[in-house]
């Protein structure tokens, strides 16, 4: 899977962009004395790279900044090291919008050199959020803001046979930080003599600090209770399971088992001090190519079967099922009605399909409409989030119930996080089937959706199942977790 010639191939490529990155830098810097701040330098050029988990392996002695995106089946993988750029608004109020803003505005400004031949081009910023800024955030979080664009010092796409290298510098009247892309490529290819082999899992595990299965049980039952006097229509509620290690954990491995097994879900990383932020999420939240808008109503349950027929009378069963259907309808009506705040020729299907992924399956609708003028990806990721696939119905009142009562801090588990690039197109997954990874610990998180027709026994179950594709990259098995 790696190329032992990556990092000289990088570097090679970084090095001989050094006299475009300097022309483009002098534009720039007249640029930024006209404007009285620092200006983006973008370089892009292609690569001979096919592996960019080897770079988001082997960037670990490089920076404490990663970031990994995948989407297997695509073909799609991004890795970014360090930081050229970063920004968290500072308020949470308007988080999205300032994100927007401050993105534009850096883009708008920029002095952008990308290669005529290549399809995926520039600069590119992976974006985060918090799923309740309202929430104190604990020391868990403490490296994951309300929210966080990172546009990399090197950012490497591969999209099908095509790897590209963005340099990216921010440049003012008198430096420039463009040379430290070029040098973090060189200390790559010191880095990357060896092909890279990912590590196995720690075999000694223990389960560390969990929620007492049998409080979360008694959460659920609170909450049931609740829907049945009325008072909600659903409320989602997760649960998280830390897990210790012997040895220290491999991100990049883990994310290598992720990729593998979990093709069709979006692969993530943020990595950022010493812990890193990943998962294999199957929801989109919301994508934006060319004005045209891809999103997902993915709510509503199911094990996958041992055999093809159990199989497919699980998923038969699935879509029967009223209490799925009804917790699955309200995502729909509400993706719809988000959507149509910002767009035309909103569209979905009547009835739900089933989503497969290897440990589950799901109803899944999809919802795609057009961008009015005017509006972008992050006015959609703001009025989606949170849907109620992971907040509920209504959506303040499931929060409040939420920030009161279940008792874990989610930190960035179930909110939006993906990419955006110059043009403004880009796509966010919601954060599910997650892990707040540390060098030796790992904080799992699995949530459901809780209607009134639920039942605490069968949601617990449901938690487990969809802790398992965590608990299989990280070499755990189901029967560690209560
Ligand atoms: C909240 C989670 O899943 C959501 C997405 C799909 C199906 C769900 C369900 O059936 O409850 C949840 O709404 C999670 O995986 O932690």
């Amino acid at each position: 899977m790696s190329n032992p010639l990556v990092g000289v191939r990088v570097t090679t490529a970084a090095l001989r962009e050094v006299p475009r990155m300097e022309a483009a830098a002098e534009i720039a810097r007249r640029r930024a004395r006209a404007l009285g701040r620092p200006v983006l330098v973008s370089v892009t050029t292609q690569v001979g790279l096919r592996d960019p988990l080897a770079l988001f392996a082997r960037g670990a002695g490089v920076t404490h900044n990663r970031l990994f995106w995948s989407v297997p089946a695509a073909g799609f993988e991004l890795t970014g090291l360090g930081a050229a750029w970063s920004f968290t608004p500072p308020s949470e109020v308007d988080r999205f919008a300032a994100s927007a803003a401050a993105w534009r505005q850096l883009v708008a400004e920029a002095v952008i050199e990308v290669d005529p031949d290549v399809p995926v081009q520039g600069p590119v910023a992976i974006a985060g959020f918090r799923f309740d800024p309202a929430q104190p955030a604990s020391e868990l979080w403490r490296d994951y803001p309300h929210a966080l664009l990172v546009l990399p010092r090197l950012l490497i796409v591969r999209h099908g046979d095509v790897t590209t290298l963005t340099v990216n510098g921010m440049v003012d009247e008198r430096s420039s930080t463009l040379s430290l892309g070029a040098a973090a490529a060189r200390r790559l290819q010191a880095l990357i003599g060896l092909p890279w082999r990912p590590r196995r899992p720690p075999l000694d595990l223990q389960v560390d600090v969990s929620l007492d299965p049998a409080e979360w049980k008694a959460i659920v039952a609170d909450a049931i209770a609740d829907l049945r006097a009325g008072a909600l229509e659903k409320v989602v509620l997760a649960r998280a399971v830390r897990l210790r290690g012997a040895e220290p954990f491999d991100t990049a491995a883990t994310l290598d088992v992720l990729r593998r097994d979990y093709p069709h879900t979006f692969v993530f990383a943020i990595a950022r001090g010493g812990r890193t932020f990943l998962g294999a999420s199957p929801e989109r939240l919301v994508a934006l190519r060319d004005g045209r808008v891809s999103a997902s109503a993915l709510a509503g349950s199911a094990p996958r079967g041992k055999t093809p027929a159990e199989d497919a009378a699980l998923a038969a069963a699935l879509l029967q099922s009223a209490k799925d259907r009804a917790e699955h309808a309200f995502v729909v009506q509400m993706i719809r009605s988000a959507l149509a705040e910002y767009c035309d020729d909103v569209q979905a299907p009547d009835s739900p399909e089933i989503m497969q992924v290897r440990n589950v399956q799901h109803l899944f609708t999809p919802v795609t409409a057009c961008i009015r003028p005017g509006y972008d990806i992050f006015d959609l990721v703001g009025r989606l989030h949170p849907t109620p696939a992971v907040g509920g119905k209504p959506g303040p009142a499931a929060l409040a119930w939420i920030r009161s009562r279940e008792r874990l801090d989610r930190g960035w588990y179930a909110a939006p996080v993906g990419w955006v690039d110059a043009r403004g197109d880009g796509e966010f997954a919601v954060a599910l089937r997650s892990a707040l990874i540390g060098r030796r610990e790992a904080t799992l998180f699995a949530g459901c959706g809780i209607v009134a027709a639920s039942d605490p026994e069968r949601e617990l179950a449901e938690t487990r199942i969809k802790l398992r594709a965590m608990l299989g990259a990280l070499g755990a098995g189901e029967e560690m977790i209560g």
